[in-house]
């Protein structure tokens, strides 16, 4: 075996990654993996001093929270680093899609963690998009992201003073979460818009951060960004190989990049043993044909790079070998969710258009319950033959009113430099938005099946105004909305029921389905219209909803029976 043959000869305890991952590509690539942290700590001359910068005022505050944080999880930093990694990665592969030249300089798109046991050192590098000078400024010295902004929110809106520890696990702190374990934070990085390497480095306890060039030959990376952590003192069993692998498997089943690690492993030969024989074995080899030489199995230790996730997107299993387990942890992972969800879906449709898809109804409202109307939901992630495009795509591939479903949709119809004109003018995207919504239309279904009731209380609660919106938006899915509308009513003042249930508990000859409007069931159970109705055991639904009237008027009729407003016709 050629691959790696001279590194099993000699003792390869320290070996050069770079070297193995070169003989194994067949290609050059710099020496990206060259220097470990270790040794470049120890040989190099000290860094040249860079410049510095304040962070902005809420990332002291974050980085005192987690610096100082009992948050005894502490591995969850892992988990925020990869995912960092991995969507730098998807970043470089969507854009490289349309410009090809930004992939040209690394060819793998991966992630690789290494450790050094003996100085408590991790480094994480990944080949995506990297940052330039700028980028380093303005994503790690400022807080304009997601998960982190959440964070800070949560926080502010805890008056529990433990709370945040519990909150840094719940929401994830992004990259500062490299913090809770580290001294010290270098990230090198270089973009392919970029000529040059940059420098951040960070330190626990410390209001400021540098930023310089690289101008260690040894160091450069042809693409991508280099995380190097110097662990603290009691943190310096995350160096630990088998540590890290456990944890990234553990962590990163459903990033869809390949994650090397770092580890020792060993294969067994023969070796000839050069002992004495003793007078009965010399004679018996006289024997023999004589000389045959008496050997022994050893252990021979080296390095490598060891695969250390599964990388088959979740979409693309078989649903019937996907446990509810792991399809609440995709979701949480996902989406940045600390929730399980209340129900999710997993189809495949092929034929005319195909296409996967996975969705999920979340268990609370993340936007409060008055607030539908907000496009930027980012609840949809796009990916077309496995490559993510974009989760900006929301409005063109639900309906507005079912913005509250989250998913990923994995397309092979369309082309990978799909933008939003596209999707609007595609027939495929049009065949695709009407199965999405057949299919969230069953899981909402099933949740209002479910024999739990308040299942679909809770539901209710989030996202009736959802579906009452959906009655006024698309006429053409009134059938399956319909059935899923609760109100109270006369004789369900405390318990909302279905239009299936009233209908049910019609007089054989009631033509039609009663309602008063009100603002409260208090006022509805007061109005004067009632009476008559009460007396004939008539059930008359409470629009107590501001949007409930507007919904039933543009339903018109439920089971072909009308709806009547007890105030406003002549009833009999
Ligand atoms: N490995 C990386 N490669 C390229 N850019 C990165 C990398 N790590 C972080 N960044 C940049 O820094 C930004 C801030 O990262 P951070 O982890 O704090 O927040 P986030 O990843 O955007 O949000 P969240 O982690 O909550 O999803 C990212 O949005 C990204 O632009």
């Amino acid at each position: 075996m050629v691959l790696g043959s001279n590194l099993r000869e000699t003792d390869t305890k320290k070996a050069d990654p770079s070297a193995q991952l070169n003989l194994k590509n067949g290609l050059f690539l710099g020496n990206r993996y060259e220097s470990t942290a270790a040794q470049s700590d120890a040989s190099s001359p000290p860094p040249p001093v860079g410049e510095k910068y304040e962070y902005q005022a809420e990332v002291s505050r974050l980085m005192d929270l987690i610096v100082n944080s009992l948050y005894s999880n502490k591995e969850v930093f892992l988990r925020e680093l990869i995912s960092n990694a991995s969507d730098a990665l998807d970043k470089l592969r969507f854009l490289g899609v349309t410009e090809p030249e930004l992939l040209k300089d690394a060819v793998d798109l991966d992630i690789r963690i290494q450790t050094d046991k003996d100085n408590g050192i991790v480094t994480i590098t990944d080949s995506g998009i990297g940052m330039t000078r700028q980028e380093l400024i303005d994503c790690l010295g400022t807080i304009a992201q997601s998960g982190t902004a959440k964070f800070l929110k949560a926080l502010k809106d805890s008056k529990d003073a433990g709370a945040d520890n519990n909150l840094i696990g719940q929401f994830g702190v992004g990259f500062y979460s490299s913090f809770l374990v580290s001294d010290r934070v270098v990230v090198s990085t270089k973009s392919p818009k970029s000529d040059t390497q940059y420098v951040w480095e960070g330190e626990a306890n410390a209001s400021s951060y540098t930023i310089r060039e690289e101008t260690d030959p040894e160091k450069l990376i042809p693409r991508g960004t280099r995380l190097t952590l110097y662990l603290k003192h009691d943190d310096k069993g995350f160096a630990n190989p088998e540590r890290i692998q456990k944890l990234v498997k553990n962590y990163s089943q459903f990033v869809s990049f390949p994650i090397y690690t770092w580890q020792e492993k060993g294969y067994t030969k023969e070796v000839e043993v050069d002992e004495e024989p003793t007078e009965a074995q010399k004679d018996e080899q006289d024997d023999k044909t004589n000389k045959k030489k008496k050997t022994k199995t050893v252990v021979e230790r080296y390095w490598d790079w060891e695969l250390t996730n599964e990388t088959q997107p979740l979409w693309l299993r078989n649903p019937k070998e996907v446990s509810t387990e792991e399809y609440n942890e995709f979701y949480k992972k996902t989406f940045n969710e600390y929730l399980e969800p209340l129900a999710s879906s997993h189809f495949t449709t092929e034929g005319e258009v195909e296409f996967r898809s996975v969705l999920y109804v979340p268990a609370v409202s993340p936007t409060g319950k008055d607030d539908i109307v907000n496009p930027k939901t980012k609840n949809i992630r796009l990916y077309v033959k496995r490559v993510f495009i974009s989760d900006d795509f929301d409005g063109e591939l639900f309906p507005r009113y079912l913005s509250f479903v989250k998913g990923v949709v994995d397309s092979n119809d369309l082309p990978l430099n799909v933008s939003r004109e596209i999707l609007q003018e595609s027939r495929i995207v049009r065949i695709m938005r009407k199965r999405l919504v057949r299919k969230a239309f069953d899981m909402i279904l099933g949740i209002s099946m479910s024999e739990n009731r308040e299942d679909y209380e809770k539901f209710w609660e989030n996202f009736g105004k959802y579906l009452k919106l959906g009655c006024i938006e698309d006429r053409e899915n009134h059938k399956r909305i319909a059935p899923l509308l609760r109100f109270f009513s006369s004789q369900s003042e405390e318990e909302m029921i279905s239009l299936d249930e009233y209908v049910e508990n019609m007089k054989p000859d009631q033509k039609d389905i009663y309602y008063i409007a009100s603002d409260s069931v208090t006022s509805a159970k007061n109005t004067p219209f009632l009476e008559k109705l009460i007396e004939k055991d008539l059930e008359v639904l409470f629009l107590v909803d501001p949007i409930d009237e507007v919904a039933v008027q543009n339903l018109k009729s439920y089971k072909e029976k009308n709806f009547v407003d007890i105030s406003k016709e002549d009833l009999d």
